[in-house]
């Protein structure tokens, strides 16, 4: 599995809470990172929009994170994340910069992933994107860091 994902994680605090999930996580997940785009909001877009999708393996699965996406419960993640790997679709998830992902980039995804219709900082979104993954793969394995105790 692969993530691309616009910007460079700098601060210690955010790469120890990534690296805290990614080095739990089988199979892995590597970590493509892309430098932010230059120039106006548009050309920035579509100069990402290239490098994020050369980033991209050609038979992967396209996940682009998009809050205008598809929302999953935790649950309803893993149980795709499995039919993924049991048809041999390896995601390949995609998280913006600053100007948000490029419609080229929607267009070639194969699925979407919503955290909701806020708006989150990048950096937040690849934080909760590695813990969810972790997540799934935890509720598909039966391991306890997974707890269903909401009521009915
Ligand atoms: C700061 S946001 C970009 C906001 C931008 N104005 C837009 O319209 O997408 C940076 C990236 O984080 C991801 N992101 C932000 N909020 C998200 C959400 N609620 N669900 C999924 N991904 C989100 C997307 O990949 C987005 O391109």
């Amino acid at each position: 599995m692969r993530l691309v994902a616009v910007g460079r994680m700098k601060d210690k605090s955010e790469r120890a809470l990534v690296e805290r999930y990614l080095k739990r996580l089988r199979p892995a997940l590597d970590i493509v990172e892309l430098p932010d785009g230059r120039g106006s909001p548009d050309e920035i877009k579509r100069r990402e929009a290239q490098a994020i999708l050369a980033a991209c393996p050609a038979q992967s699965l396209v996940v682009a994170l998009d809050e205008g996406g598809r929302t999953y419960s935790s649950v309803a993640f893993a149980t795709t994340m499995q039919t993924w790997q049991a048809t041999g679709r390896t995601p390949c998830f995609v998280i913006g910069g600053a100007e948000g992902l490029d419609a080229s980039v929607l267009q070639r995804a194969g699925a979407t992933l919503s955290f909701g219709t806020l708006t989150w900082p990048h950096m937040l979104v690849r934080i909760m994107l590695v813990e969810q993954i972790y997540r799934a793969q935890a509720i598909a394995a039966g391991h306890p860091y997974h707890r269903a105790g909401r009521p009915d």
